[in-house]
């Protein structure tokens, strides 16, 4: 604040200055020139001069006084943005298109940054400016000025009415290049879905036609804009016309000095550009407005998934997972469905191994994510050790139970850095400091990569150094589960969630990684939701999510014996994995024949 008020009276000080200037003039005109005394006119020059340069001074301090704030409050209101984000539930980015994110946390900060440095400056400055040059005229004659300004009254009519319909044309404008910039992000994400399938010119289609849209609400903008400057610019021509006509009149009658005249008019000349620079500003305020608007939108979001004020605590984790009755539906999903889990009761005993079974879209990845408050329950409870999972923090939360998902994401950082995401006391910064740190963490991370078959990742061109994700080295869909998978269990959770983290792997690998997981997982509690009959196996139970409940627990073979419905699963489970199978071996086929054939 102190820096912004006082670059907006440093611009306030060269205006004044100014202002100052006809004032010397008229003392010029009317005194020296009048008489004839040419000596007199050098020491007003001179103070002319003085003038200027003082103005020229207050304008570089203006400048120089805001850049520092400014950049600061644009920093801390992204990081802010970027906390929040993080902070907000997975039901709000379900809802909210990744552009629309980046278009606030990029443009929008950007123009509230420039508003605040320059347009709110230049606003309250030119104002208070309006008001000095209108005292200073009044004050010259009170005739021309009231004249004058009375000419500006149409001015504040068109401007109010301006603000109304600029204001939802700019949010418009906002909002749509924020749709324009998803559309960018999800083509480049999706390229090779959009290659594969021929449909770059498709995208192309729909990109330009969102495009064009922007360009017309542009337009639209750019009309509004035109119109007021239209009149900002004629109003004071036709005021100034007026009274110039009245001034040489009152000058002939001898009511107002030629001076007086000369000094009229350079002040009127002055305030030419904070009249005319008002209705620019007024439309920066409101570009403004909306892009704060739209920072608040995400700011003021009401986060459901908060840590509760007193939290308790799981001092001893034994790892016992247990679903209590559980409901849950999502947000939009229409009142005429039912709850996707109408009941949920299942235990996991301490170092047990669950796998979850059920038909596709039965509601199997969704109850994994209740287990860590990705989304919470809509009535009943999870526990863990008998604790509520609302009861703890979400860190803590997260410290006890690890996921893996079957779309592994890794992060553009380093394989080590991704596989310790879960052990921040073993980082880089810790490891740097201490030697004991860094060989735990190179034991831990060995380890992972060994349970997980990723031993692969000593072979990338900087061993697990070499930078991965996006923007990184290109791993295949097995490679980054693998990774995915070490960075599940190098987290070493007392419960291990594992949504079907290894569709994307051949038979023997999975195998390998199986046999390895077993040694993990005979102190971990584990829930794998399985879709395969071979990760079935893995599990010293199984649990039939069907209808949004659990109709079945047991083991693999008295599922087969007892359950009609559980049969049909596994049934229609080993048909996919044959044709996986199938089309893999065909694929192998086709390779040796090319090979045979060269
Ligand atoms: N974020 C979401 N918002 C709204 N509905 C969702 C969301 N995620 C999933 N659903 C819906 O919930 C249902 C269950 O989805 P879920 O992914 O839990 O099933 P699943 O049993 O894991 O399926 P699959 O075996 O195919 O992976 C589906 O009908 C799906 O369309």
């Amino acid at each position: 604040m102190p820096a912004i008020v006082g670059s907006m009276f440093a611009y306030l000080a060269a205006q004044l200055i100014a202002l100052a200037v006809p004032q010397v003039l008229e003392q010029i005109v009317d005194g020296p020139l009048a008489h004839g005394e040419r000596d007199q006119v050098v020491p007003l020059a001179l103070l002319v001069f003085g003038l200027g340069a003082a103005e020229a001074a207050m304008f570089a301090l203006r400048r120089w006084l805001v850049i520092g704030p400014t950049t600061k409050i644009e920093a801390r209101m992204r990081n802010a943005l970027y906390a929040r984000l993080q902070d907000l539930p997975v039901s709000f980015h379900d809802r909210w298109p990744s552009g629309q994110l980046l278009s606030r946390a990029v443009s929008d900060l950007g123009l509230i940054r420039r508003w605040l440095a320059f347009g709110l400056i230049l606003l309250v400055g030119n104002l208070l400016v309006l008001v000095a040059g209108a005292v200073i005229l009044i004050s010259m004659s009170w005739v021309l000025g009231i004249v004058f300004l009375a000419c500006a009254v149409p001015l504040w009519i068109v401007g109010y009415r301006f603000e109304g319909r600029y204001s939802e044309v700019a949010r418009r404008s906002q909002d749509q290049s924020g749709d324009l910039a998803t559309m960018v992000e999800e083509s480049v994400h999706g390229i090779r879905v959009l290659k594969a399938f021929g449909r770059g010119k498709h995208a192309l289609r729909s990109f330009r036609e969102q495009a064009e849209s922007l360009r017309s609400t542009e337009i639209e903008k750019a009309r509004l804009d035109a119109n007021i400057w239209v009149w900002i610019l004629i109003v004071p021509a036709v005021a100034l016309s007026i009274c110039l006509a009245l001034g040489v009149w009152m000058a002939s009658q001898g009511q107002l000095s030629v001076g007086q005249l000369v000094a009229f008019f350079a002040t009127a000349a002055v305030l030419a550009w904070p009249i005319e620079s008002i209705g620019f500003l007024l439309a920066f305020s409101l570009d403004a407005r909306t892009a704060t608007d739209r920072f608040f939108d995400i700011m003021d979001t009401e986060n459901e998934i908060t840590d509760p004020e007193r939290a308790a605590a799981v001092e001893r984790p034994r790892g016992e997972l247990a679903f209590n009755d559980v409901h849950f539906r999502y947000q939009d999903s229409p009142d005429r469905f039912g709850d996707l889990l109408d009941g949920v009761d299942l235990v996991l005993q301490p170092g047990e191994t669950m796998a979850l079974v059920g038909l596709t879209g039965s509601g199997k990845t969704t109850m994994t994510a209740l287990t860590t408050r990705l989304y919470d329950v809509t009535d009943g409870s999870v526990t863990i050790d008998g604790v509520d999972v609302r009861a703890l923090t979400r860190d803590e939360l997260r410290r006890h139970i690890a996921m893996a998902f079957e779309d592994a994401t890794l992060f553009s950082a380093s394989v080590r850095d991704n596989v310790l995401l879960g052990r921040p006391e073993l980082g880089r910064e810790a490891a740097d400091a201490d030697p004991a740190v860094a060989a735990e963490a190179e034991r831990v991370l060995d380890e992972a990569l060994r349970i997980a078959q990723a031993g692969f990742a000593y072979d990338l061109p900087d061993g697990v150094d070499t930078k991965v994700g996006e923007e990184g080295m290109s791993l295949s869909g097995g490679q980054r589960q693998r990774l995915a998978l070490a960075r599940a269990v190098a987290a070493k959770p007392s419960v291990l969630v594992l949504d079907d983290p290894l569709s994307a792997l051949d038979v023997a690998t999975e195998a390998r990684v199986e046999a390895e997981l077993r040694t993990v997982l005979a102190e971990t509690t584990a829930l794998i939701v399985a879709h395969r009959p071979s990760t079935v196996m893995l599990a010293d139970r199984v649990a039939l999510l069907e209808e949004g409940r659990i109709t079945a627990v047991g083991t693999h073979s008295e599922l087969l014996r007892e359950s009609e419905h559980y049969r049909y699963v596994i049934s229609s489970l080993e048909e996919d994995e044959r044709r996986a199978e199938a089309e893999a071996s065909d694929r192998l086929l086709d390779d040796d024949r090319k090979e045979a054939i060269r």
